[in-house]
């Protein structure tokens, strides 16, 4: 922690140098650390494997065998991290730290100090690796574009200095080696109430080993069937480089996992015939896989008839398991609890499936809504004035762009915008755009204008006019899905996107880069991850245009690749685009080459727990208003949160390293950002 906490300060003090040694040191002592933790689990695996307790006449019951185990381990484990560390409080670790260190956030930092200090290779190598833990930081993606267009960098530059040997390269490697360990016969004791708690917490661990040798890094959700598939793999890389006994043994392993999955069935038919029955008996399955499977089975047969006996949540990481020992019914109950047995969270895994199911119940039903729609808004629907056309078949019914589906004035909201932003400030203090140097971003919420507007350095009717059409873009978001529950805004704000002059020569950038609106993307994976730092409930965006008199920004829709474009559409005052927040709709905008593009951007949720705060503050605000004596409203309290910036947008992902920047910030006195070179700053990506 010391030496990490020295060497940022020494960077916000631009003392690269002793940045660069505190740093190291850091990332030395921390994998020194991790090294010395995994030896000691390994020495006291092997020592207190489950050996006979001494000196004892009969053979001592199972289960205090068992527990003889783990207390013998626990033992060794402290004693070998004492001997080889110093006491815990010595050596061990912050939350925060570890963290960072896991999103590898001080190669953030070191990638900026080398390249101050002219260290190429380093500095290459930093971004590299920041940004394998990292991939959805545009502005890291963007250095190292321009690093490889740099002299003197090479493709070995680009290296992963953290790599785990099983994400290098092609994942073949099997990592099965650590499951191996001991837990035979105890497995298989008679449940004990009173030892159960215990018990269970260890064999739960065990059995998510598999889910952390699965996770890539700087991700939480793991491969899924992340073993059994490297078999699959391993299968028919043997079969193309003709090592057919190889193949064989793979094949054979595979079926240890699905012993009836029929293409494997047809493949080992197929290397029998090959090698001859004879010879293909002889071929064995890998035994350490084996072993690996007849351990977890016992495992896992124990933990169900715990879960089903005494309401125990145990939520099975295999999709192999047999099913003589999860009963299919308790199985489909399992696989969505969460470990952690709190009901809270199994209620609210229960409530999103729910509306999940909902959504997509709702996709179905969308036949025939073009009706409903004209009667219920009054707004006549308009499919035309894109370059492709966007369809409701041609994105899966979940895209629709309506031209002119909602009256806006376009020079009021646009004056409610150019009085408000002086005042309010923006989300971007740095006033270049989060995602690209070459444009200006502005942003304002509902509730600023409205506030504002009570200050009077906003229109009363601007103000007003912004919230109207924003609910008007819900009501016809909500009445299209044909949602069953209530869409809440989860968040809004009016954006203006604004070239820079002279810096529009010869642009490549994006003026928002491919991304989805609930996920992270993963367009080399063709994933997108829903988790944290996205804004996973986001359920549906919108965005109403209100303006074209500029040049470029156009919105665009993109494959999972995030290249090939699926449908783009051209901004005009009062059309609105609307979509499904998630990894099916991956979007971007065009640079905006001239002028200002002004569009309010909105994201809907079902999930009541997210809806947006401001909303609720700006629905109450205009209810007192309606209700207040007519000029006093110009004395009310602005509040206090006025300067406060809003939600970043979507594509710049509100980011963990950017949060856990915002601790560093406050010791340092330093901005927020700064970390990947942000823009404006002294070491910005300009520079590089
Ligand atoms: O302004 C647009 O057209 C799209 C913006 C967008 O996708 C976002 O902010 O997430
Ligand atoms: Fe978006």
């Amino acid at each position: 922690d010391i030496l990490y906490h020295a060497g940022v300060n020494a960077y916000f003090r631009n003392d690269w140098v002793v940045a660069v040694q505190h740093l190291e040191r850091a990332l030395l002592n921390f994998a020194a650390l991790k090294q010395v933790k995994v030896e000691c689990y390994r020495r006291c695996g092997e020592e207190a494997d489950f050996p006979e307790p001494e000196g004892l006449q009969q053979k001592p019951l199972p289960d205090l065998r068992f527990f003889d185990t783990i207390f013998k381990k626990a033992e060794c484990l402290g004693f070998c991290e004492t001997e080889r560390l110093g006491t815990a409080s010595l050596h061990r670790v912050g939350e925060d730290v570890k963290i960072d260190f896991e999103k590898r956030t001080p190669y953030n930092f070191l990638q900026v100090a080398y390249y101050q200090l002219k260290k190429l290779d380093k500095a290459v190598a930093a971004a590299h690796t920041f940004f394998i833990a990292n991939p959805e930081h545009l502005e890291m993606q963007q250095n190292l574009q321009k690093y490889k267009k740099m002299s003197g960098v090479s493709e070995r530059s680009f290296q992963d200095l953290e790599a785990r040997p099983h994400w290098v390269g092609t994942t073949f490697r099997t990592t099965t080696s650590q499951h191996t360990g001991g837990g035979r016969a105890t497995l298989e004791l008679v449940l004990c109430l009173c030892v159960s708690d215990h018990y269970i917490q260890v064999l739960r661990c065990r059995q998510n080993c598999v889910l952390e040798v699965a996770t890539r890094p700087g991700r939480i959700s793991p491969v899924k069937n992340f073993i059994p598939s490297h078999f699959e793999y391993l299968q028919f890389s043997y079969f193309s480089a003709g090592d057919l006994e190889k193949a064989l043994e793979s094949c054979k392993t595979f079926l240890l996992f699905y012993s009836e999955d029929s293409t494997m069935l047809q493949n080992l038919r197929y290397y029998e015939a090959s090698l001859g029955v004879e010879l293909a008996a002889l071929v064995a399955v890998r035994e350490v896989i084996k072993r690996y499977i007849q351990r977890s089975v016992l495992e896992k047969r124990m933990l169900y008839s715990v879960a089903e006996s005494f309401e125990f949540l145990f939520n099975d990481p295999d999709s192999w398991t047999p099913e003589d020992i999860a009963p299919k019914s308790l199985m489909e109950k399992m696989n969505v609890l969460l470990c952690s047995g709190n009901r809270q969270e199994w209620e609210k895994i229960q409530q999103d499936l729910r509306r999940q199911r909902e959504m997509e119940q709702s996709f179905h039903l969308q036949e025939g809504k073009y009706t409903l729609l004209k009667e219920t808004t009054g707004v006549v629907l308009w499919f035309g004035g894109v370059t492709a056309p966007v369809s409701k078949e041609m994105r899966g019914g979940r895209t629709i762009v309506w031209g002119f589906a909602i009256k806006v004035d376009e020079v009021q909201v646009k004056n409610c915008f150019i009085s408000a932003v002086p005042v309010a400030g923006d989300g971007y203090r740095g006033r270049r755009s989060p995602h690209t140097p070459h444009e200006h971003f502005h942003g304002l919420t509902v509730l600023k204008a409205l506030k504002l507007a009570r200050l009077g350095s906003v229109e009363q009717n601007d103000a007003r006019l912004y919230y109207d059409v924003s609910e008007k873009s819900r009501l016809l978001v909500e009445s299209y899905f044909n949602l069953k529950s209530p869409l809440y805004f989860s968040f809004s704000h009016l954006v203006r996107r604004s070239a820079v002059e002279g810096q529009q020569e010869n642009r490549l950038d994006l003026s928002h880069p491919v991304h989805a609106d609930n996920c992270i993307l993963d367009p080399e994976g063709k994933q997108c991850w829903k988790e944290p730092p996205a804004y996973i409930y986001r359920d549906l965006s919108g965005i109403l245009y209100l303006n074209e008199d500029f040049e470029g920004g156009s919105f665009f829709f993109t494959d999972r690749d995030a290249k090939t474009v699926t449908a783009e559409v051209q901004p005009k005052c009062g059309r609105l685009v609307a979509f499904t927040s998630g990894g099916e709709n991956p979007h971007g905008v065009r640079a905006v080459t001239r002028g200002h593009r002004y569009a309010i951007a909105l994201w809907f949720t079902l999930s009541s727990q997210h809806r947006e705060q401001e909303r609720i503050q700006a629905d109450e605000l205009l209810e007192l208003e309606e209700k207040s004596v007519p000029g006093k409203s110009g004395q009310a309290d602005a509040g206090t949160d006025m300067t406060a910036s809003p939600e970043p947008p979507d594509g710049e992902q509100k980011s963990v390293v950017k949060h856990r920047m915002g601790k560093v910030k406050q010791r340092s006195g330093e901005r927020q950002g700064q970390v990947s070179g942000a823009s404006g700053e002294p070491h910005s990506r300009d520079e590089l």
